[in-house]
């Protein structure tokens, strides 16, 4: 599937931006960004709810950007796109294919034997008779799903499928879905504010930032090459230094940082680190200094808060501290891994290359 060029723009406001992506057959693919990014606004364009202003949407080559829901096969589960209430189970599974065309509609006995079929995929055998008021939310979105699927969609569209959920059926509904994915092959963009789900499943994240795409990549091309100071920060934590370069050399309040500057101009530049980028160094080295703010054991290992000198913010670190780094102690610091983003003309942060 290929996005050409898309815009769409509500009254005076812009919510997508010369968006273009080629999904490839087969892929399962995130939609990542925060609230208003256009998240939803894209899937909609896809799905034919919406037609773009500028740009095209072609499926399997062919130009469907003027194409009506109903002729784009796509299979859809919304938040917010309820199942039919007075429908049972088994009728809401079977709707798409019961209220097609009498010339393609399957007969009753081939519905019914597909609701079966799909019944068992989702895992709620024996639950076709119930209404939807007398399931879980997590088995709910399994029969949106189901109902989804009857159709043989040859796109499958996710808007926040799991958003509704607890966390715990969260999980499991994501590692559910990724089987899904897996045995049936199809081509599935979905929806998610939550970075943890987008990496957790997709195999590519698109990443988008006020209508516009700011990267799209692998989770783990995201994480170690974020290719924007916005990236960087909402894919995992991370803390920005302001710095200065001059002459290949960066300083941090006047103390200098051991950092590549990639052959990036001189001026106003960040630093980007994640907690675990930083270390612990030894007495009297590293680059940053900090007082112990505060000490909390993780699951992976203490983490802590520390102010920085000459910083009004905190920041928090993933290391083994010493014993001599107790709270209210002061703790010298050393960057492992570092990404610097330099100002450009328009006043944009733009990165050089790889971290430090
Ligand atoms: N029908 C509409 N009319 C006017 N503005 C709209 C309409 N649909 C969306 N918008 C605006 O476009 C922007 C993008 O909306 P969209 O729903 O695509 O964002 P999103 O990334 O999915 O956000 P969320 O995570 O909150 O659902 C928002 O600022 C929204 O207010």
């Amino acid at each position: 599937m290929r996005i050409e060029g898309v815009a769409q723009d509500f009254g005076a406001f812009p919510a997508l931006r010369d968006v273009s992506l080629h999904i490839q057959p087969g892929e399962l693919v995130a939609l990542l960004g925060p609230s208003g990014s256009g998240k939803t606004t894209l899937l909609r364009v896809i799905a034919g709810l919406n037609s773009p202003d500028r740009g095209r949407v072609l499926f399997d080559g062919e130009n469907a950007t003027n194409l009506p829901v109903q002729d784009r096969h796509v299979g859809m589960v919304f938040q917010n796109y309820a199942l039919f209430k007075h429908m049972t189970v088994a009728d809401n599974i079977g709707y798409g294919l019961s209220v097609r065309p009498r010339r393609t509609r399957p007969s009753r006995a081939a519905i019914k034997a597909r609701v079966t079929e799909l019944l068992q995929f989702v895992q709620l055998d024996g639950l076709g008779g119930r209404y939807p008021a007398q399931l879980s939310g997590g088995q709910r979105q399994r029969v949106a799903l189901a109902r989804a699927l009857a159709i043989e969609p040859r796109v499958l569209l996710l808007d926040e499928p799991f958003g509704a959920l607890d966390a715990r059926v969260r999980k499991d509904l994501r590692r559910w879905l990724r089987d899904i994915h897996k045995q049936t092959g199809l081509t599935t963009v979905f929806v998610t504010h939550d970075q943890d789900e987008a990496m957790e499943l997709a195999d590519r994240v698109v990443v988008l930032n006020e209508g516009r795409i700011e990267q799209i990549g692998a989770p783990e091309e995201l994480y170690d090459r974020p290719a924007s100071p916005f990236v960087i920060s909402f894919v995992g934590e991370a803390v920005a230094l302001p710095v200065i370069i001059s002459d290949g050399h960066v300083t941090f309040g006047g103390r200098e940082l051991h950092i590549d500057t990639h052959g990036l101009r001189s001026g106003p530049a960040r630093v980007f680190f994640r907690p675990a980028d930083i270390a612990v160094a030894a007495a009297g080295n590293g680059d940053l200094k900090g007082r112990v703010e505060s000490l909390r054991r993780t699951p992976a290992g203490v983490r802590a808060t520390i102010a920085i000198d000459g910083y009004d913010q905190t920041l928090e670190i993933d290391s083994p501290l010493e014993r001599s780094a107790s709270l209210g102690g002061r703790v010298p610091l050393s960057l492992v891994n570092a990404r610097i983003f330099a100002a450009d003309e328009n006043g944009d942060y733009v990165n050089a290359g790889d971290g430090i």
